[in-house]
């Protein structure tokens, strides 16, 4: 992971018209050299190549890495989103009945097949804006049942392919409607996270994060650390959302329990921000959701100044319909004023590093997954300047190797 200063510096290796670079990646789609055109052609003269991408003109770029999805439900909200632009808040819509709850009542009738193919193309949406590894949360079934279908869900999308997958178990997303919060959190720490365990154990299904939504009104600290704790002890990194729409201390308490990352914080405290930067929690922070919900933006430059890492995510869900990690760096750089080496940086190796993923995805380095976008410009910059045409600008997206998306001419 990167933070400071050091996330303003991205390594470009710059083409001129006597010399190129090339990558080259082996038959179990890891990147085995990264170095001149001549170089290359001499090393690898006796090799034939399965396949040659040809790139001249063009730029590569790791491939993107989102951070923090909610991406397996029924039922849309567009509804929701009519009232929040005529000024209702988040907080009343879900009080009301609606939001969170909205969604678990359509995703506990829906199939697990309904949710598989539903899944299946925002996975593959995902793909074509470059996203090649993607962090996937529960939390729309809240009882042990939905929770273990969604799981399912995930899991078997972890075997499609074409895009990697972390797994987050998310059952305190929100308090179920006959439960107070003190059950529900009873609910999860002795039936759904000794389940997941079970099925864990098992080798029925690999689940990777614990998350909780540690908000006012939701989960308080104390039964969120609880939860944490609980997923933590069954071998889950930790990451949850945190001092989203009050300054609870979420992110005091994940830096004291030792929290991978750490999303939302639009709240954050100066505190707050100081125990993240020493304990390099990183910070996982969700463009879209300030911008629709028309919220404070989160303290993005006094983070990174103060040292804590920072990642990006679209937050894709019913009320943040984004799968497209070019438009949330694009809102990272113009509304949290992020620069544009910085919003890589983030939506690469400091997302991968939330997820417990930097030693093998996030960066264009021999040893890692050749998971890569070739965007259409010598400048790698405007996949985030030009704001919604990653259709266009995006060439190809290459992930262990093979092409899972080519543009369309
Ligand atoms: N804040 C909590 N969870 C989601 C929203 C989920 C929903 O509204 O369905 C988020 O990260 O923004
Ligand atoms: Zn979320």
């Amino acid at each position: 992971m990167l933070y400071g200063i050091d996330m303003n510096r991205v390594a470009v290796l710059e083409s001129s018209t006597s010399q190129g670079f090339s990558i080259v990646v082996d038959n179990d789609g890891i990147i085995v050299d990264v170095d001149t055109d001549d170089i290359i052609m001499k090393k690898y003269r006796e090799k034939t190549f399965q396949n040659v991408i040809e790139a001249t003109g063009k730029s590569v770029i790791p491939g993107l890495v989102d951070g923090h999805t909610h991406p397996v439900w029924a039922g849309d909200r567009v509804h929701e989103f009519e009232m929040k632009l005529a000024g209702a808040t988040y907080m009343e819509v879900h009080d009301a009945g609606g939001g969170i709850h909205f969604t678990v009542n359509h995703t506990c009738e829906a199939t697990e097949d309904k949710l598989h193919t539903l899944f299946q193309s925002r996975l593959k949406a995902m793909v074509r804006a470059g996203t090649t590894l993607v962090e996937c949360k529960s939390g729309y079934g809240l009882d042990t049942e939905n929770e273990m279908k969604m799981l399912r869900v995930i899991d078997r999308g972890k075997k499609l392919g074409g895009i990697d997958i972390s797994c987050t178990y998310c059952g305190a997303h929100a308090i179920p409607k006959n439960k107070t919060a003190s059950e529900a959190t009873k609910d999860v720490l002795e039936n759904q996270i000794p389940a997941i365990k079970s099925q864990i154990d098992d080798q029925n299904m690999s689940v990777d994060n614990i998350d909780v939504f540690c908000e006012k009104g939701v989960f308080n600290v104390q039964q969120s650390r609880d939860i944490l704790n609980a997923g933590k002890q069954i071998g889950l990194n930790i990451n949850f959302h945190g001092d989203e729409l009050n300054p609870l201390g979420s992110a005091e308490m994940g830096a004291e329990i030792g929290a991978t990352a750490i999303s939302h914080l639009e709240e954050i405290t100066d505190n707050g921000i100081l125990a993240m930067a020493r304990s390099k929690t990183i910070a996982v922070i969700l463009p879209t959701t300030a911008y629709i919900l028309r919220l404070k933006p989160p303290p993005v430059r006094q983070m990174i100044d103060a040292g804590v890492p920072v990642a990006l995510g679209s937050d894709f869900n019913p009320n943040a319909y984004c799968l497209s990690m070019p438009t949330v760096m694009h809102l990272a750089c113009v509304n949290l004023r992020m620069s544009m080496s910085e919003a890589l940086c983030a939506a690469t190796i400091n997302s991968a590093a939330s997820l417990g993923r930097s030693d093998t995805h996030g960066s264009i380095e021999k040893g890692k997954l050749a998971n890569l976008v070739i965007v259409d410009s010598p400048k790698w910059q405007h996949i985030i300047y030009e704001l919604g045409c990653h259709s266009e600008i995006i060439s190809y997206v290459i992930w262990h190797g093979e092409i899972v998306h080519s543009k369309r001419t």
